[in-house]
Parts: C-alpha cells; structure tokens; sequence
C-alpha cells in the first residue's frame, strides 16, 4: 500500500473539542497545521457526551420546574414525548455526522487526515487510513496530543457476553430500555440516571461510596439524591457488583458484594474514565502506552526533551471537562506559536502561556435535578490541602429571586473565604437554575476580588445572584460576632 510523507508546523493528533481549538490557535497564530482524527471530527463531546446528554437532560429538568410553577402545574402532568425528547437528543449529537465540523475544519485552514495517528519518534506522527495507506507527518515545531479519553471499566470477568452499556451507549441509546442498572455514582452515572429515569426506565444506582457524586459539597449531593429518590431511582449505597451475567431471555442478573441481587435490561458502567493512549507510539518517545500524560503548566508532556511534545484535554489528566480543555488549548497554542516563532514566553502565574486555571479555578456544572455548578475549592479539598478557610453558607430558597423563580426553592450556596486574603478560594451552588451563577464565582476567584470590592457588585433585584449579597452579609455578621466586644 502507498505511503505519501508530508510536513506541517504543527500535528495536531485528535480532533475533539481540544485538538480543534489547538489547530486554530496555531493557525491564527500564522503557523500551518494538520490534524488527525480516527472517528469523528468533534470528538467524545459532540456525539457521546456533553451534547447528546445535555439534549436528553434540559427537557427533563424544564418540564420538573413546570410542575412546580403555579398556573403550570396541570399542563406539565402530561408525561414527557420521550420520542421527541430522543430526536432532540439526536439533532444535539448532529446526527452523528460530522460533515460540519470538516466544513469549520476547512474554513479556519486546517487540514484533516482521517486515519489512527501514532507517534513514530521526535516530531513523528503516522496515520493508518482507512483505506489502507500510510501517512507520514512530521512537525517542524509540535505535536499535541489531544486523544481524549474512553470509558474506564471495572474488572468484571465476561464483559464481552454481558455487553454493558458505557457512555456512549447511555448517550445515544435510541430508546429507554425497561430496567436500567448503573454501576458508580460520578457525574456521567448521575446525569445518566436522572435523564434515563424520567424518559421512562426503572432505574438502580449501584455506588460503592456512602454518597453520590464524591467530589462536591455534600450538602450538594444530598440534595441531589433526595431527588433521585424521589423520581424513583433507587439508590443502592456501600455496594458493587460482585457478578453480572447476561442470561437467556437477554436480561441482566446482577449480584451485589452485600448478596442482594437484581434484574436489568442494561448495565451501564459509568465508573470513570482511562486516557487514550494505549495504541499511540509513546514507546518511540520513551513513553509508557496507557498512562495519561503529565505535563507542565505550559502543556508540554514531562520527561520528553525538546519542548516539541503537548499533551492537551482529557489526555493530560488535569481536568477532564470541555471547556477547560479548550482553556488548556488556548494556551498551548499561544505556547506553540510563541516557541515557533522565537518570542519569549511568560511563565508567571495567570500569564497567557500558564494553565494557572486548572489549579486554582476549575468551573464544573453537574446537569442533575438540582444542578451543581461548582467552581475552586470545596471545604474537604481546602482541609486535605491543609488551606485555612471560612465557610459561609446561605439557603438559597431565602432569597426573593429564587421564590419567584419557583416557590417550592430549595437549595444551598457555600463559598470558602481566604481570610488572609480576604478573596474567595471556592463556591459552590446547588439549586435550579444555578448554572448561570458559576461565570459570577468563576471572576470573583480567578479576579482575586476583594470581599470589600464584592460589596460593590450590586445583583439585580429580583434574581438568584442576590444569593452573592446574602452570603457577604453572613460573612460580616459572623466576623461582627467573632470580634472582641
Ligand atoms: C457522558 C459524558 C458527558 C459529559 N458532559 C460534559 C459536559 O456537560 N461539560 C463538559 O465540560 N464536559 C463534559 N464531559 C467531558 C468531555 O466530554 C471531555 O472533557 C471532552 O470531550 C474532552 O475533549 P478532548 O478533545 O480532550 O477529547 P475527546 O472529546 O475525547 O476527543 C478526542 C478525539 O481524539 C480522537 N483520537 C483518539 N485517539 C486517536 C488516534 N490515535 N488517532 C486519531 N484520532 C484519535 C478521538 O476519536 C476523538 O475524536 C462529559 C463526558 C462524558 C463521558
Ligand atoms: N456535566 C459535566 O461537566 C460532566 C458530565 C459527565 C462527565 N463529566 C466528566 O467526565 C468525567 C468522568 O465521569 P465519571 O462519572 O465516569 O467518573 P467519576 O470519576 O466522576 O466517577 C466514577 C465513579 O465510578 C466508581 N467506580 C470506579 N471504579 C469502580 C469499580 N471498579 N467498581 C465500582 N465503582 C467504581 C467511583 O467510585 C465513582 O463513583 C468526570 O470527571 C467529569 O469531569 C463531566
């Protein structure tokens, strides 16, 4: 079979959200880039992930605040179209065709190779097309590795028989099968069974921890079981599988390590994610294949000389979420054009070349029944870091805006104050509608704003932001308190 050799500035390996945004940014930045994809162009995000699993959430989460809307109430008893709600779903995932995603390729200047790239030593990279032929690339200054990520399973023995649902199944499935089971209890099994059960499944959680959603407040991931609960999810906590055949009548009979047992038409492991980069040449770089890859604060992946190596989203490790990963791309691709061009680079904290954010700002929006939106710090990761900090906290529900928006509110917000600062570390909201406070908490943290400053950000009156006003007011009546009389 023909092999052609070609050479670009820059070989951008993966064309998800973040290896698009590392192409454009080199090629904004006047350098020349190529980028290969082995499925669709868009990646894990346009067709089995944030897109296709928000379509199938909104619907959900818009017709249970209906039901709690006076005057709406009856109109939002007719149970969900869930055939609509699956079409939704599918113009979300574009219909799995990524015709324009090619189109946006094109039109910034970047050129597509379809095939499996691998690193084939210093600036390296080989396709496999589908066709059959060999493309060689070679970098004159980069390679980003932008490969994402897969579905992480747990050691079940017959998992080829048992045929479970991951991600992507959860995210595309084109109907609701009767009785869902679903094994972890972090963001992809919690958004997954809180959509499956309101399109009609029966679902079970199975979760080996004593709460959902680990990594948030746990005020936060109360809230949200007691509202899967109450949708008719039914929680099983302390527990896993122990075992899990797929049987004659193609049902799922499960047994948990406590010795319960239970019967579902699908599995779904959501129990984490594994880098892809098993089948990537790391070997030809002295890399170990698997791993994921750490990197510097500039991107570029540690233990491999010549700073001619990124690694850039999910694939690093660092935060495995789009929007950070397109934060993380923005700056390697400033990175790679300023190395490129032999300008100098600034290596100070919140510079445009530093992916500062990704240690001191993550924002994180958990699309359950009520939302999470979190953003810094959370007070178990302030005490594991050994950071002294204030908690303040506020209901939500308290709040003029938050009644108007719907008078059965319930919900908390907590921010973490940095009293030798005086600045905002970590917030956290949970309640509906919460999503669009995050940007407010993500500028107050990544800002460094002063809490005398905050005092000047006025909320609008009647709205869930005045939530920023009432928790200043705990803060300062608490240190009221606190001060020697
Ligand atoms: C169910 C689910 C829901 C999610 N929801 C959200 C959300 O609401 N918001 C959010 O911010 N994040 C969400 N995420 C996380 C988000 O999907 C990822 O953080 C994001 O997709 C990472 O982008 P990426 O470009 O690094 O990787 P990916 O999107 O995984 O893209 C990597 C691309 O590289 C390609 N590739 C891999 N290996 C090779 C190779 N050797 N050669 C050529 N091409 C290759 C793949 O085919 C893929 O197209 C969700 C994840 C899941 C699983
Ligand atoms: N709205 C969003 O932003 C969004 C939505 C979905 C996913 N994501 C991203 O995707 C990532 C992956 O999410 P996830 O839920 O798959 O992973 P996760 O790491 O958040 O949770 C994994 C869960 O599986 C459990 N688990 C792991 N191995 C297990 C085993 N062998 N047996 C039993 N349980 C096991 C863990 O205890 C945990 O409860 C998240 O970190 C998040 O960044 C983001």
């Amino acid at each position: 079979m023909s092999t052609t050799t070609q050479t670009f500035d820059v070989v951008v390996i993966g064309a998800g959200p973040v290896g698009e945004n590392v192409a454009d940014r080199a090629v904004a930045g006047g350098l020349s880039a190529v980028i290969v994809e082995s499925e669709l162009v868009g990646g894990e995000c346009s067709y089995w992930a944030c897109d296709p699993s928000k379509g199938l959430l909104h619907p959900v989460h818009v017709h249970n605040e209906l039901k709690a809307i006076p005057g709406l109430a009856k109109s939002a008893s007719a149970p969900l179209d869930v055939d609509a709600v699956l079409a939704h779903r599918d113009r979300m995932a574009s219909n799995w065709d990524d015709a324009p995603q090619v189109e946006w390729l094109n039109s910034a200047g970047i050129e597509l190779v379809r095939g499996v790239g691998r690193l084939a030593g210093p600036r390296a990279v080989t396709v496999a097309t589908p066709d059959g032929r060999t493309v060689r690339l070679t970098a004159r200054h980069a390679v980003a590795v932008c490969t994402g990520s897969r579905a992480a399973l747990p050691p079940l023995p017959n998992l080829e028989e048992l045929r479970p649902w991951t991600s992507r199944e959860a995210t595309s499935a084109p109907a609701a099968p009767r009785r869902l089971a679903v094994l972890g209890a972090g963001v992809v099994a919690v958004e997954m069974a809180t959509a499956w059960q309101a399109l009609g499944s029966r679902v079970t959680l199975i979760a080996r921890e004593a709460t959902l959603l680990p990594r948030v407040e746990p005020f936060a991931a109360e809230l949200v079981a007691e509202s899967l609960r109450e949708s008719g999810v039914d929680l099983r906590f302390g527990t896993t599988i122990a075992g899990a055949v797929r049987n004659a009548v193609d049902e799922v009979e499960i047994t948990l390590s406590d010795g319960s047992t239970l019967i579902a038409d699908e599995l779904l492991l959501a129990t984490g994610r594994a880098p892809r980069t098993d089948d990537l040449g790391l070997e030809s770089v002295g890399l170990k294949p698997g791993a994921w890859l750490p990197t510097d604060d500039l991107f570029t992946v540690k233990g491999v000389d010549g700073d001619w190596l990124y690694a850039v989203g999910d694939v690093n490790g660092r935060a495995l979420l789009t929007h950070q990963g397109k934060y993380q791309a923005r700056i390697a691709g400033s990175v790679i054009v300023d190395r490129a061009l032999q300008r100098g680079l600034d290596i100070r904290k919140w510079s445009r070349h530093v992916g500062t954010a990704d240690l001191e700002a993550v924002p994180q929006v958990v699309f359950s029944d009520p939302e999470i939106a979190s953003v810094g710090l959370t007070a178990a990761e302030a005490a594991r870091a050994g950071r002294t900090v204030e908690i303040v906290d506020y209901q939500i529900g308290d709040v003029a805006g938050a009644f108007q928006y719907r008078p059965d509110y319930r919900g908390q917000a907590r921010v973490l104050v940095d009293p030798a600062r005086n600045t905002i570390v970590g917030a956290t909201f949970a309640g509906p509608g919460v999503a669009e406070l995050l940007y407010s908490a993500t500028v107050a943290i990544t800002g460094e704003v002063p809490l005398d400053r905050l005092w000047h950000a006025v909320p609008a009156f009647p709205t869930i932001s005045e939530v920023w006003l009432r928790l200043l007011e705990t803060h300062r009546d608490r240190a009221k308190e606190d001060s020697p009389s």
